[in-house]
C-alpha cells in the first residue's frame, strides 16, 4: 500500500490551537490540490480526534472529479478510514453519512455494543492490536479490500502513529502564514515523539501556494 499524509500547519509548526478548533491555515488553492489527493487515492484515513475537533466529509467537492472517477470504474468518492482505538466515534458523524464507504478502525478492546452501533451505522470494523489500533495489520487488511494508495489527512496522533512502524511513503505539508503558538496545540506528528532512530525524509519538491509553500517530502521505509 502506497501512504500518502496531507496536513496545513502554521509557520510554527501547529496543527490547530490548543483548544482544537480548525483554523483557517491555506486557503482554496491548497484545498483544491487537497481535493485532487482525494480524487487519486482509494481512501481518506483520519483519527478520531480529527472526527471529534471538524467532522470532516472526507469527501470529493468537485463534481467533475467525481464524474472521472466513476467514469473509470471507481466509487464516485473514496472510502473513509478513521483508527479509533477508545471507541470515542458518535454514530451521527458526517463520517458515517452513507457519502463512502468507512471503515472504522478498533483495538481489541473495543466493546462489542460499539462495534455493533457503528456497524448499524453502516461502517465495516476492522478489529486488530491490544489497546491501540495496530495500524501494520488494519492497513494490510485495508490492502486486502483494494485499497492501495492511502491519504491520510491528520491529525497529529495519527501521524506520529504511521511514522513509528515506518508506514508512511509520502509527506505533503502547507506551511502557512500564521503563529499559532501554544505548548498544547497539536503539531505535525505528536504521539510520544522519537528519540533516536528518527525518521528521515528526503525533499522532492517545493511550491509557492498563496502566501505559504508547499513542501513534498518522499520517506524511505
Ligand atoms: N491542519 C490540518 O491539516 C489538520 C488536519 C487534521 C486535523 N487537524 C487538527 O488536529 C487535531 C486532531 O488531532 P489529534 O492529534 O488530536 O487526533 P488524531 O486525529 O490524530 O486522532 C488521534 C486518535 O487516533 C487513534 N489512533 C488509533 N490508533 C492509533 C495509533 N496507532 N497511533 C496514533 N493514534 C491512533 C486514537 O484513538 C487517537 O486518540 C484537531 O485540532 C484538528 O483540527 C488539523
Ligand atoms: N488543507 C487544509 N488547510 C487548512 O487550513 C486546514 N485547517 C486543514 N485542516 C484539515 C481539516 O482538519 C479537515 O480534516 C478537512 O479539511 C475537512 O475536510 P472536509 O470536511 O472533508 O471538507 N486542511
Amino acid at each position: 500500500m502506497h501512504v500518502v499524509v496531507n496536513a496545513a500547519m502554521s509557520a510554527d509548526g501547529k496543527l490547530s490551537s490548543r483548544r482544537r478548533e480548525q483554523i483557517e491555515i491555506s486557503g482554496p488553492t491548497d484545498f483544491d490540490r487537497v481535493d485532487q489527493l482525494r480524487a487519486d487515492s482509494d481512501a481518506v484515513m483520519v483519527g478520531v480526534g480529527t472526527v471529534l475537533a471538524d467532522d470532516p466529509s472526507l469527501t470529493i467537492d468537485d463534481p467533475e472529479r467525481r464524474a472521472a472517477r466513476a467514469e473509470r470504474g471507481d466509487p464516485e468518492n473514496p472510502a473513509r478510514v478513521v483508527a479509533d482505538s477508545r471507541v470515542r466515534t458518535p454514530p451521527d458523524a458526517t463520517v458515517l453519512d452513507g457519502r463512502a464507504q468507512t471503515y472504522l478502525l478498533v483495538s481489541e478492546a473495543a466493546p462489542p455494543d460499539f462495534i455493533e452501533e457503528m456497524e448499524d451505522a453502516g461502517a465495516y470494523v476492522i478489529a486488530a492490536g491490544r489497546d491501540r489500533v495496530d495500524l501494520t495489520t488494519t492497513l494490510a487488511k485495508l490492502e486486502g479490500e483494494g485499497i492501495d494508495r492511502l491519504m491520510v489527512e491528520g491529525g497529529g496522533e495519527l501521524i506520529f502513529g504511521l511514522f513509528e512502524e515506518s508506514l508512511v511513503d509520502e509527506l505533503f505539508v502547507y506551511v502557512g502564514p500564521k503563529i499559532i503558538g501554544g505548548r498544547d496545540a497539536p503539531t505535525l506528528a505528536d504521539g510520544d515523539g522519537f528519540v533516536e532512530d528518527f525518521p528521515e525524509l528526503e525533499l522532492a519538491g517545493v511550491e509557492r501556494v498563496d502566501d505559504g509553500v508547499v513542501l513534498h517530502w518522499t520517506a524511505e521505509n
